[in-house]
């Protein structure tokens, strides 16, 4: 916390009273320590680690461990989409595309890695076989979908199918996505291409309607007369399916019949698609880290909060209608029990003709909790916690770093019987997880069990969650994002910057 910040904290405490508690202790930066928050969190007896970067003492040192390899960016969901010649791949991959709108969905095109014909095999296109598996440069296939896996923008080849080759100068810039789509009659023939796909859809559609289509699409879009067509179909596109595309669909993991026809079969992809995407890999690591599933609404309001040049109210607008997501969403971790409740709605009983109210069968809240806040940016989080549980109990942690040998003191005023309680914990952003660590420590001290205390944050950075998830795995973290990773200076990036000072305006 910047020192201006602990003036203010430490002149409110003075005679402040916080939700009925009043705070004795606070959290400060001793007067040695820097005031740029960024040193204050290194302090000078930090340990130096082998990679330059220096880490505070105690339980930061764990995060260091975890700082020593720097977070694995996400990678990207690859689905492959195969089927026959004119079979609907296109319609079936534009369908997904349309539903996962709230993604960063690329599609790339198998098409767009045919070799091109030399000037010799042009002149007698007609003898080419465009379906036979070596008319496609795999290699450079495999390479692009590396480099996007591995979350870089790459050039993609584009081919003219009027002239059988590929236009040398121009190429279609594909950029890092979510989601990638790769489509084509032969994506699932090469094994090196399968590995790369986490889902696989054959489109299936019968042979005379692709034969159809097929002739009208060449014929219109490609240039070409019936009779080319034909003779092509017969003497390299069908024994090319029956070779090649057809044995492939056994490695597909969802058969579409009737390709884009199928809505429910595509609903059913898509919706298999968005939980994969909602499930963030330290989520499957960590069972107990739930993020509020993304919706345009949530990115938009994190857009703004992270915007620098936002102004304090608007900080203070979006933030608040995030952090109450997120505290709805932490609420709904808490047990409960089953209860019914009669509804003004008669309901008309037919063996004794008497009208009767509906009966809803319910759930009953939790009773027993309260919210702990980690001062000072946690107390941002007490109003969402209060408009969602009326009158509910809130405590308060202040976490103080001595400068000189980064000894921590935890100062608080809790509930005298917190350690009955389930316990919302609240800080908007875990960090190295030290200061959540040091709470959740104090929490526990005091008698509440790991598993009824549930941390909510805005952000978090991976470290943070390994760091606190190692040492309390049964603690549920609930969070909006999950961010890249800490800076050198142990700021969570792309971050927020100082959440405290931007929410209470001392940012100048
Ligand atoms: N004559 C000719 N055919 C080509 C050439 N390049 C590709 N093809 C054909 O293009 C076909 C591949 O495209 P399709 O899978 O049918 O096209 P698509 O648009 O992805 O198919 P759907 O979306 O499933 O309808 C192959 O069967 C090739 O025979 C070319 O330069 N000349
Ligand atoms: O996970 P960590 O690395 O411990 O970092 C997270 C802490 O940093 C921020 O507080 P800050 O020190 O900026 O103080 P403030 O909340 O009083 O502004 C945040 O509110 C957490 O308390």
């Amino acid at each position: 916390m910047p020192e201006k910040a602990v003036d203010d904290v430490m002149e409110a405490a003075v005679g402040a009273h916080f939700s009925g508690l009043r705070l004795e202790a606070l959290r400060l930066s001793s007067p040695s320590s820097p005031s740029s928050p960024s040193s204050a969190r290194a302090s000078p007896a930090a340990a130096t680690h082998s990679n330059g970067a220096v880490y505070a003492n105690g339980t930061a040192a764990a995060a260091a461990v975890e700082l020593a390899s720097p977070p694995a960016a996400r990678q990207p969901f690859v689905i492959g989409v195969s089927g026959g010649t004119a079979s609907g791949k296109t319609t079936v991959c534009d369908m997904i595309i349309q539903q996962l709108h709230d993604h960063r969905v690329v599609l790339v095109n198998q098409d767009s890695f045919y070799r091109g014909l030399t000037a010799e095999e042009s002149a007698r296109a007609q003898d080419y076989n465009f379906d036979h598996p070596d008319a496609f440069d795999t290699e450079q296939l495999l390479e692009c979908m590396g480099q996007l896996k591995r979350a870089q923008p790459v050039n993609v080849p584009i081919y003219d199918f009027k002239k059988h080759r590929r236009c040398s100068e121009s190429f279609r810039k594909v950029n890092a996505s979510d989601v990638i789509i790769l489509e084509g009659i032969l994506v699932f023939h090469d094994q090196r291409v399968r590995n790369l796909m986490d889902m696989k859809i054959f489109v299936d559609t019968d042979a005379d309607i692709r034969l159809a289509r097929r002739i009208r699409r060449d014929t219109v879009e490609r240039g070409r007369d019936i009779s080319s067509v034909l003779d092509q179909y017969g003497r390299f596109v069908k024994p090319a399916f029956d070779d090649f595309v057809l044995p492939s669909k056994k490695y597909a993991d969802v058969i579409i019949p009737r390709g884009g026809d199928n809505h429910v079969a595509v609903d059913l992809i898509v919706e298999h698609i968005r939980t994969k995407l909602g499930q963030h890999d330290l989520c499957k690591i960590y069972p107990n880290v739930h993020v509020v599933q993304s919706t345009f609404q949530i990115r938009g309001m994190h857009t703004l909060i992270r915007d620098r040049d936002i102004t304090t109210p608007d900080f203070v607008f979006y933030s608040d209608r995030l952090i109450r997501l997120v505290v709805e969403h932490g609420l709904g971790h808490l047990p409960f029990t089953e209860k019914q409740v009669i509804t003004p709605t008669d309901n008309f009983v037919f063996s004794s003709n008497i009208l009767l109210g509906s009966v809803y069968m319910g759930v009953d809240f939790c009773k027993k909790l309260c919210g702990v806040s980690i001062v000072r940016s946690g107390e941002s989080m007490e109003n969402a916690l209060r408009a969602c549980c009326k009158g509910i109990k809130i405590g308060k942690i202040l976490i103080h770093r001595v400068g000189d040998n980064g000894q921590q003191l935890v100062y608080h005023k809790l509930p005298m019987d917190i350690a009955e309680r389930h316990v919302l914990l609240m800080d908007p952003v875990l960090g190295t997880g030290n200061s959540a660590n040091q709470a959740i420590d104090l929490l526990i001290r005091k008698g509440v069990p790991e598993d009824r205390i549930i941390f909510l944050n805005l952000i978090s950075a991976p470290e943070g969650i390994q760091c606190v998830c190692k040492r309390f795995p049964l603690v549920k973290i609930v969070t909006s994002e999950i961010d890249y990773g800490l800076n050198e200076e142990f700021r969570v990036i792309p971050g927020l910057g100082e959440y405290g000072d931007r929410y209470f305006g001392t940012d100048n």
